[in-house]
Parts: C-alpha cells; structure tokens; sequence
C-alpha cells in the first residue's frame, strides 16, 4: 500500500483554547508566547504518543514484581525548532522531553519570491538512523521551509517516517507539497486554515508568528 501523509488536528479543548488566543489581533506578545508554550506542550502531548520509543522490562514492588515500561534512553530523540517562529513552541516541547537534543535551523523566506533561505544549521554531519526527530515549525505556509528543513534532515540520514511535526498553523498548500514530497511524515497541527493571501500569509492564520512571538 502506498504512503499517505497523516495529518492530525487533536480535538482537544486546550489546543483550540490557546489557538483561539494566538489568532486573536489583540493578544499582546507576552500572551501570545504564553499562547504558544500552551500549544508546543499540548501538540507534543499528541504528536510523540506513538512515537516515544519504550522498552519493556521488570521492577520489583514493594511488594512483588512487575512488569514496567520506560522510556528507551538508548534511541536518540531530538527536537528541531525552525528560527525563529519555531523557538516559541519549543519550552512546551522541552517540558515533555527533558531529556531531547536540541538542534536548531534557521530560516526566512523572502518577502517577495517567498523562497526561504537558510541562515543557521546546527545539524551533525550525520545522524544516528533510528533518531526520532520532533520538527517545531508553528507555519507551514507554502510548504517551502519545511521542505528545506527535511532535505536538511534526510540527508544527515533522517527516516521521514521517524519524523513528527508540530504546528499551530497548516495551510492546504503546504499540506500538498509535503504529501508529494514526503509522504511517510506524520505532523500535528491546531488547524487546517483556508488557504494563502497574496503575500504567502496564511488566512485567517495568526499573523506573522515570529514578529509576534519576539515583538518585532
Ligand atoms: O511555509 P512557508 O511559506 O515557507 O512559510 C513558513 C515560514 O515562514 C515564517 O518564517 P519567516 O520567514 O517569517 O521567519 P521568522 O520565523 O524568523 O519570522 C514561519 O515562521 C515559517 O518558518
Ligand atoms: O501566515 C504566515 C505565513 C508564514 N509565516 C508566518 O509567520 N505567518
Ligand atoms: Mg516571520
């Protein structure tokens, strides 16, 4: 059977609540950080459910013994905040996965042909094969950074199909072009918006992320 891009919008009422105050013009950037923190935490709770390797093993109770299952500290987990907008999902992440990598890429599309370009690239030379990678990427927009970002990851030797995303924001376009692309990835968003204006901006979306996560 042919892969299929899974997208998942989880219907849970803390993600819409903090959506809710991300879209709204009038959310102070202190509150819109606070707004996103909320969001990387929830959408990470979704996104590594499934995902977070485990090994399974025994303990000893107080009073017998059990079966137990831990978190598998011998398969690398690592997360990938995309600059700048993505550093602002990245405390509810951490939150979650205290124990992850932290390797951060930076992007920034231009302002007229919407291309991105990469500023910054913290990757290793190479990845170990089985590291789940959780990409925080709050815009998927055109689609354009994201397929940048998982050129950058797969050829360090990145499994697409190890990979999670999470984002706030998912326009259909960028939905299309990841689904050509990399059809094994698996992404987590608080919401399918309708589509883009003329300056790539996603509509209704929330907004330029960055600038309103840093004030800029
Ligand atoms: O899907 P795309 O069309 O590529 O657009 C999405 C990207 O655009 C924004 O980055 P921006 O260039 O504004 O940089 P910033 O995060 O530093 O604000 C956003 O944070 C995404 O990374
Ligand atoms: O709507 C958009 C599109 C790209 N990047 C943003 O920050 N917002
Ligand atoms: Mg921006």
């Amino acid at each position: 059977m042919a892969l299929q891009l899974r997208v998942y919008v989880p219907p849970h009422p803390l993600i819409k609540h903090w959506l809710g105050v991300a879209r709204d013009a009038a959310t102070p950037s202190v509150l819109f950080r606070s707004a996103m923190t909320e969001l990387g935490r929830w959408l990470t709770y979704e996104a590594i459910r499934d995902w977070l390797p485990v090994v399974e093993t025994s303990i000893e109770t107080p009073l017998g013994s059990s079966a137990a299952t831990f978190i598998n500290p011998e398969i690398p987990v690592a997360i990938v905040p995309i600059l700048r907008a993505g550093l602002a999902l990245l405390e509810g992440s951490q939150a979650l996965l205290p124990l992850a990598s932290v390797y951060h890429i930076g992007f920034v599309r231009n302002e007229e042909t919407l291309e991105p370009s990469c500023y910054l690239n913290k990757f290793p030379e190479s990845f170990n094969a089985q590291t789940r990678i959780l990409v925080s990427e709050p815009m998927l927009a055109t689609g354009g950074t994201m397929l940048s970002a998982m050129a950058e990851l797969t050829q360090r030797g990145i499994d697409p199909a190890l990979v999670r995303i999470i984002s706030v924001v998912a326009a259909p376009q960028a939905l299309q072009k990841l689904a050509e692309a990399y059809p094994a990835l698996t992404i987590y968003t608080a919401t399918i918006d309708e589509g883009l204006n003329d300056q790539g901006f996603i509509v209704p979306g929330l907004g330029d992320a960055g600038d309103r996560t840093f004030g800029t």
